[in-house]
């Protein structure tokens, strides 16, 4: 099957690698020249295990290829996926902008049938309209007798698993009201359905708000979990001992329901407020969400708090390392990341940071810059001289770090740690002051 991907950030570039790796065509296409160009000469600009090797395997299998055509590409392919980014505006509400942009690129080359389908977290709606607007394309000029289908199938990947996630899925979202898209569909996924990976065909409004209840669910749990973290920390109870407690009943399972520092990334903050928005317009009450959101945004500052309850309101003398700088592990991904609106924070009143990550210190450097910021590849020299220790990510490394050299780094052997990464009882046995989330 020939396939065309518009966009080739992310997502686009992660399920067109996989489509690729399932047998299929593939040109990817994007409107950033030095993407393009780079993805040509062989660099995969994102962090993503698995993605390298796989894009490599593709290209040069010949199944995948990479163009800032999008006419000529889209003349190629029966299928047409639109993957560009949907950011939120101002309101909170999806930005369709890109997504429109492309949407009518398709409608002006356009020349066969093909079935055209969003990748893309859109609203509700959002492939009605795009419908619509490549119909009036069509009809401009003058090729209105000329088919095509729409498709919602949104993506349930993570970053950090991405690729593990999409060839493994849990469940295939197929919105669509018409048999014909459906077939064709089905034969796409071919390769995952044949081994049994479940493909649920429903409305294009019910696949388009699937995407979204699952984020927001997601992100209920976690924010759910960290407001019982806060009435642990009143309590004197351990929100992992209450974790355990509820995570053995199948009916609620162990999955997001880990406290920290509040989620972030380049979906759920996002998602969450589109849908609140998509539903406000609709005069539909959303009290669940708005509290999501809220916890979300109190829970972020959880580490700045302790910096300020701990040290006072005079801190603008402080150094403080910060461990961990991507939203979450196995990504360089610093979007809506809790390190760097706490960074900014504690810049703000002139505190001086010392920063490591494994692998997002280049995106770090260019939202931070340099001001009051010190960057090591080195977790252990981020900490020399530093007033604290302020932990943001699980990675690996930081879980297994060897505390005697820690302490021994540290000016003060202050640990605030926003992942719950090591013992309360041993970091103060060792002489830490130690906080975490929901645990005294
Ligand atoms: N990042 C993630 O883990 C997931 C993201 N999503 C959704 O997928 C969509 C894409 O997300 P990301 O890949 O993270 O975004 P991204 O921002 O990484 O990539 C979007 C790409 O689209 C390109 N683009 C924009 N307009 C274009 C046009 N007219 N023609 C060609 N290329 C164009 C941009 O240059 C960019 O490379 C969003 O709606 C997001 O919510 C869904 C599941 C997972
Ligand atoms: O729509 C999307 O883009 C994607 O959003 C999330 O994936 P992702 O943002 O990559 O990362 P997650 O693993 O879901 O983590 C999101 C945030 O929640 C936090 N989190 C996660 C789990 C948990 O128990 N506690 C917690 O605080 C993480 O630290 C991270 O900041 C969803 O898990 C994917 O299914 C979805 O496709």
């Amino acid at each position: 099957m020939k396939i065309c991907m518009i966009g080739t950030g992310y997502v686009g570039l992660v399920v067109g690698a996989c489509f690729a790796e399932m047998g299929h065509q593939v040109i990817c296409v994007d409107n950033n020249p030095a993407k393009i160009a780079s993805l040509q000469n062989g660099q995969v600009p994102i962090y993503e295990p698995g993605l390298e090797q796989l894009v490599e395997r593709n290209v040069e299998a010949g199944r995948l290829s990479f163009s800032l055509d999008l006419i000529e590409s889209v003349g190629h392919s029966q299928f047409i996926f639109i993957a560009v980014g949907t950011p939120p505006a101002e309101d909170g509400s999806a930005d369709l902008t890109y997504v429109m942009n492309a949407v009518r690129q398709i409608g002006a080359s356009l020349n066969h049938y093909a079935v055209i389908i969003t990748k893309s977290t859109v609203p509700i709606g959002s492939s009605e309209m795009i419908r619509g607007v490549i119909r009036a394309e069509l009809e401009r000029r003058g090729m209105s007798d000329l088919t095509f289908d729409i498709v919602s199938n949104p993506e349930f990947l993570r970053e950090g698993a991405a690729v593990g996630d999409f060839l493994h899925p849990n469940r295939i979202v197929v919105g669509t009201d018409n048999e014909r898209a459906l077939q064709y569909m089905k034969e796409l996924y071919l390769p995952l359905t044949s081994l049994g990976y479940p493909l649920i065909q429903m409305d294009i409004a019910s696949a388009e708000l699937a995407k979204y209840a699952s984020n927001a669910m997601l992100a209920t749990r976690i924010s759910f979990m960290n407001e019982m973290a806060g009435i642990c920390e009143s309590v004197g109870a351990d929100i992992e001992r209450v974790r355990q407690g509820m995570e053995l009943d199948h009916r609620i399972g162990s999955y997001f329901l880990s406290a920290g520092v509040g989620y972030g990334g380049s979906c759920f903050p996002k998602d969450v407020r589109a849908i609140i928005q998509s539903a406000s317009e609709r005069n539909v009450p959303t009290h669940i969400l708005e509290a999501v959101d809220k916890v979300n945004h109190q829970q972020k500052k959880k580490l700045y708090e302790m910096v300020r309850s701990h040290f006072g309101d005079n801190i603008s003398q402080l150094r403080v390392a910060v461990w961990g700088l991507s939203f979450k592990p196995e990504t360089d991904d610093i979007r809506e990341a809790p390190s760097i609106e706490t960074i900014e924070l504690l810049r703000q009143r002139g505190v001086v940071i010392q920063a490591h990550d494994p692998v997002a210190l280049q995106n770090a450097y260019q939202a931070l810059g340099e001001q009051n910021m010190v960057y090591y590849s080195d977790p252990y020299q981020a900490l020399m001289d530093a007033d604290a220790l302020l932990l943001f990510t699980e990675w690996k490394q930081y879980r297994a770090a060897d505390l005697k050299r820690v302490k021994s780094l540290l000016k003060q052997p202050v640990v605030f740690d926003g992942r719950n990464l090591f013992d309360p009882e041993r970091m103060k046995e060792a002489g830490f002051v130690y906080q975490s989330i929901g645990r005294t």
